[in-house]
């Protein structure tokens, strides 16, 4: 699906998640939970993902995306598994995928694939809204799962966070203003995104991040996610304190995504704080 956004129209986030409570609500009808409990039993163990995305240098958060609202279509990827080992093979430090089939044309049998194919940590991205995706994300083999501030109330926030920690894995928590990262914060997140894209609207703001990483506490990993398209764009993230870049569009549309990933990393080989 591709989206035009209507001021005072219903947010882009809140139709996206409205689809997705759709289809769990048909899921959990069809897969009980004692299936996914035993399968998330049986997954290999999670890969810890903060030592990963953080350290010298800027760390790559390469994402496996076919598609964006905004933009369409942006790549076929016939081979998940296969894209996710060019990333590696150019340094990334963690691969994201997108999940979702409606508007990213996503599957879960991506990250099943990716998570087989590569050795780093495997972020599952998609609108976690129920402990029913967490215990999913675990199952299809996830090191870490996506909470998108925007669209969780603060009590279900802080209870997903604390499941997902309970299972072994890590959350990314995303966030897109000042309040958010606060929330972020005060629900316990130990990495903490900053979209530059806001997910009602689309817009992209490519320093938001600058303006909110002084409000992440030290301890807390920092993730610039989203609009970067090269190296000017990941070594102004480190410069303004970034630890780690999540970047779709530049390297599934790259015609050699093992060198764009180099290139982001090796932009930006300051020390950030
Ligand atoms: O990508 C979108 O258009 C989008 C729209 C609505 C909700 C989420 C969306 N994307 C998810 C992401 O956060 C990005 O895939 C990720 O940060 C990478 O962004 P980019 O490098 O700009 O492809």
């Amino acid at each position: 699906m591709t989206v035009t956004t209507r001021p005072g129209g219903e947010s882009v986030l809140a139709r996206i998640v409205a689809d997705v409570r759709r289809e769990l609500a048909l899921r959990m009808t069809t897969v009980p939970f004692s299936q996914v409990e035993a399968r998330a039993a049986a997954a290999p163990p999670p890969r810890d993902a903060l030592p990963a995305l953080r350290g010298d240098g800027l760390r790559v958060i390469a994402e496996v995306k076919r598609r964006s609202p905004a933009k369409g279509p942006l790549a076929p990827i016939p081979d998940p598994g296969a894209l996710a080992g060019r990333y590696v093979a150019g340094g990334a430090a963690a691969i994201s995928v997108l999940t979702e089939p409606n508007w990213f044309a996503g599957s879960p049998a991506d990250l099943t694939a990716v998570r087989t194919a590569v050795e780093v940590p495997v972020l599952r991205k998609d609108f976690v809204v129920d402990p029913y995706q967490v215990w999913e994300a675990r199952a299809l083999g996830a090191d870490l799962v996506l909470l998108i501030v925007a669209a969780l109330d603060a009590p279900t926030l802080r209870s997903l966070l604390g499941q997902v920690h309970s299972l072994g894995m890590t959350a990314l928590v995303e966030a897109h203003d000042q309040a958010e990262v606060t929330r972020a914060v005060e629900a316990g997140a130990r990495l903490v995104g900053v979209n530059a894209r806001d997910l009602r609207t689309l817009r992209i703001d490519m320093a938001a991040f600058a303006a909110l990483a002084a409000g992440i506490p030290p301890d807390v990993v920092r993730v610039a996610e989203s609009g970067i398209r090269g190296p000017a764009d990941a070594a102004a993230y480190r410069a303004a304190g970034a630890d780690a870049v999540l970047v779709g569009e530049a390297v599934v549309t790259s015609p050699d995504p093992a060198a764009a990933v180099a290139a982001l990393a090796a932009a930006a080989a300051t020390e950030a704080r």
